[in-house]
């Protein structure tokens, strides 16, 4: 005995579990086995008896009806826009921005917004599984700050967009501030950044001319909203006389590089186009829907070979973010809008919100999946309960049938954030707090 002690590795954490879904190298569960944590980083993924023979935790967890799998990647989101939420439903996008969320942001962005929007953002997605989250909002640098703070992962949007806000009056102001954002975090663990020209409707030619210059220079993705509705295509095509798509080519932003967010209207030829170059697109398939934007043919442009991620998008349109929800919806869409029932399948969809948003990212050698040498951002998902049995897949239970209440425990770079449903590192009832007091004041502002 005391020599298989000698011989064993000491370690910080051990979660033991039923089920793990590691999504690489395969997507197949794997039954009663361990993940090994140490540093913040996964060390091994063996089976448990094995993991009790070759290691010693100093903290062991056991999950004996869930299953752990990779903290889910939202793609895309507005963070701040929490506070938002239910303002202004049911009606198409441009009358949405322009009439409502435009206005309400004039009146209300401030630093204190950015930072009470983005923390509720953060609570609500740590709570329903989500580790990482890829943003785009006036005032990153709170949402950065904040989102350290909690100990969370954020893909921080360096913003642009040709109007003046509360944040920047001009592109000048806007890429400056971004700039310094970046060089005084880039070096932060837990953050990365892109480039996030909000649309090619409201960022002019020359400001995208920069915005490649500076991507290029620092070699970080871009992230902007492309091809939302038939109205952005139609009305662009009528201005400069090609489709939006055809003039980011032509500016050089389509690449790898890249991350399309909506991409609802494509032609055959855009979508050849896309996979050749390597763009990315994000899906917000519950936004859109309930924008009545249009549909992303994200079958086809899988058949394509187009890495296609999932987002939430904010909750002024969602109006959750809820990336389990959005996994199931991504998936009856999927197969609705293609008519086959064979797209998306569970195993597919899972993917697409974990490791394919990290690969969109370019955070894939560290999230997105269960493998040795990467971060530990993992959940545990409880799948005792009625509403999961009888247990004859958990693929298909995890993006079908489970809801977010059922995460239990959520840990990022191996620090635990969520411990049964309770956040760690938010006070939810200081949170709690700070949004009735928003609320009165957007009502307030409303009558
Ligand atoms: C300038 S920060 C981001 C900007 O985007 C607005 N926004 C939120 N959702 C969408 C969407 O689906 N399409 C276009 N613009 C969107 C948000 O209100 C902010 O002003
Ligand atoms: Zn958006």
């Amino acid at each position: 005995m005391g020599v298989i002690l000698l011989s064993m590795k000491t370690v910080d954490l051990m979660l033991s579990a039923r089920w793990v879904v590691p999504i690489e190298p395969s997507g197949a569960v794997l039954e009663n086995h361990s993940l090994v944590i140490h540093d913040g980083r996964i060390v091994a993924l063996v089976p448990t008896d094995q993991a009790l023979t070759q290691f010693q935790p100093a903290e062991h967890q056991q999950f004996v009806e869930h299953a752990l799998m990779p903290g889910l990647v939202n793609a895309h989101t507005h963070s701040p826009m929490t506070l938002l939420r239910g303002v202004a439903d049911d009606m198409p996008l441009y009358e949405w921005l322009q009439q409502h969320i435009w206005p309400m942001e004039a009146r209300h962005v401030s630093e204190e917004f950015a930072h009470d929007g983005s923390l509720l953002a953060l609570a609500e997605q740590l709570r329903g599984g989500t580790t990482c989250f890829n943003d785009m909002y006036f005032f990153p640098e709170v949402t950065a700050k904040v989102t350290t703070q909690a100990g969370m992962r954020g893909s921080i949007g360096l913003l642009l967009i040709d109007f003046a806000s509360a944040w920047a009056s001009d592109a000048n102001e806007y890429i400056q501030k971004g700039l310094d954002l970046y060089d005084s975090n880039k070096t932060e663990p837990l953050l990365s950044f892109c480039f996030a020209p909000h649309a090619p409707y409201s960022v002019s030619e020359d400001n995208l001319r920069r915005i490649k210059v500076l991507a290029d220079e620092l070699d970080l993705p871009i992230h902007m909203h492309v091809h939302e509705t038939a109205q952005e295509v139609n009305e662009f095509q009528a201005r400069f006389g090609m489709r939006p798509l055809e003039k980011l080519a032509q500016l050089g932003i389509s690449g790898p590089n890249f991350l399309a967010v909506h991409m609802t209207q494509l032609t055959d030829a855009e979508i050849d186009f896309l996979a050749e170059s390597g763009t990315h697109v994000l899906h917000c398939p519950e936004a859109s829907l309930k924008l009545a934007s249009g549909f992303c043919p994200v079958h086809r442009l899988q058949e394509a070979g187009v890495n296609v991620a999932i987002g939430t998008d904010g909750t002024a349109s969602n109006n959750d973010l809820d990336m389990f929800g959005e996994m199931r919806t991504a998936a009856l869409l999927g197969k609705g809008v293609s008519g086959n029932a064979a797209a998306l399948p569970a195993e597919t969809t899972l993917r697409m919100a974990t490791l394919n948003s990290a690969v969109a990212l370019g955070l894939a050698d560290e999230i997105g999946s269960l493998v040795p040498g990467k971060a530990a951002d993992v959940i545990a998902v409880d799948l005792s309960e009625l509403e999961s049995q009888p247990m004859t897949s958990p693929i298909s239970h995890l993006v079908y049938a489970v809801g977010r209440h059922q995460v239990s425990d959520v840990w990022v770079a191996g620090r635990q954030l969520l411990r049964q449903r309770r956040l760690t590192s938010i006070d939810e009832a200081d949170l709690r707090a700070r949004i009735i007091e928003w609320q009165k004041r957007i009502a307030a502002a409303r009558h």
